[in-house]
C-alpha cells in the first residue's frame, strides 16, 4: 500500500473498500435499469473519478454526460450558491436520468441539480452519492436511490475530492488534517 499523505489524518476507506462498494452499486444499478437506456450524469469535477469506476461495474447499455458546478470554490465550507459552469450536451426529455456525485454534504448541489434536472422532464431522475456526510441540517431531505457509505461530519479528501484542487488524486478517501485548511 502506498505512503499516507502527509496531510491526511485518517484513511477511512482503502482501495479495496472503495473497490467492494462500487462493485456493489454497480450491481445494484445494472439490476434496476435492466431493459433500459439510462443517462449517467457525472457532476464535475469531483464525481469523475467515482464515475470512471462506477461506469465499468454497470453491465447494461448506457451513456454518460457530464455537467460542471461548483459552489465550493477554494474554501473548505460551501458559499451557498451553486453555479452551473458547463451544462449537459444530452437532451434527457424521456430520458432514466442517474445524477453520479462523490459527496452528498449540505446536499445543496443535488437539490439544484435534481430541480434544474426534473424541469426538463425526464422519465426519472435518481442519485448514486459515493459518499453521504452524517451532518445535521441537510437541505431539505434527499434520499439517494444508491449510497455507497456514509462518513463522519470532517472534510473528506481522495478519489476525486479536493481541497483547493489538491489531493483529487490520492486513491483512497481520507480525513484532511484541520490545520491544512485552516491555514
Ligand atoms: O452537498 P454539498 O454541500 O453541496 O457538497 C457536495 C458537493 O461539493 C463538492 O463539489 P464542489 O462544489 O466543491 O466542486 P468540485 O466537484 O469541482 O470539487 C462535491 O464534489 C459535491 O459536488
Ligand atoms: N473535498 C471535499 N469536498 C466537499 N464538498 C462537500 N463536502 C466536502 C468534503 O468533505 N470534502
Ligand atoms: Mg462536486
Amino acid at each position: 500500500m502506498e505512503a499516507l499523505h502527509s496531510d491526511v489524518k485518517e484513511v477511512l476507506l482503502s482501495e479495496e473498500d472503495i473497490h467492494q462498494i462500487v462493485s456493489r452499486m454497480g450491481e445494484q444499478i445494472t439490476r434496476d435499469y435492466a431493459g433500459k437506456n439510462p443517462l449517467v450524469v457525472a457532476v464535475l469535477r469531483g464525481a469523475v473519478v467515482f464515475t470512471a469506476d462506477l461506469m465499468r461495474a454497470i453491465d447494461c447499455p448506457m451513456s454518460v454526460d457530464f455537467m460542471a458546478v461548483s459552489s465550493y470554490g477554494e474554501a473548505a465550507k460551501s458559499s451557498g450558491v451553486v453555479r452551473i459552469v458547463k451544462d449537459l450536451d444530452t437532451k434527457i426529455e424521456g430520458r432514466d436520468v442517474l445524477i453520479v456525485e462523490d459527496i452528498l454534504d449540505s446536499g445543496l448541489t443535488l437539490s439544484y441539480l435534481i430541480d434544474l434536472l426534473k424541469g426538463r422532464g425526464p422519465a426519472s431522475v435518481e442519485v448514486a452519492a459515493f459518499l453521504v456526510k452524517d451532518v445535521t441540517g441537510k437541505t431539505p431531505a434527499i434520499e439517494p436511490r444508491y449510497v455507497g457509505t456514509h462518513v463522519p461530519d470532517e472534510f473528506i479528501v481522495g478519489y476525486g475530492l479536493d481541497f483547493a484542487e489538491r489531493y483529487r488524486n490520492l486513491p483512497y478517501i481520507g480525513i484532511l488534517k484541520p490545520e491544512v485548511y485552516q491555514k
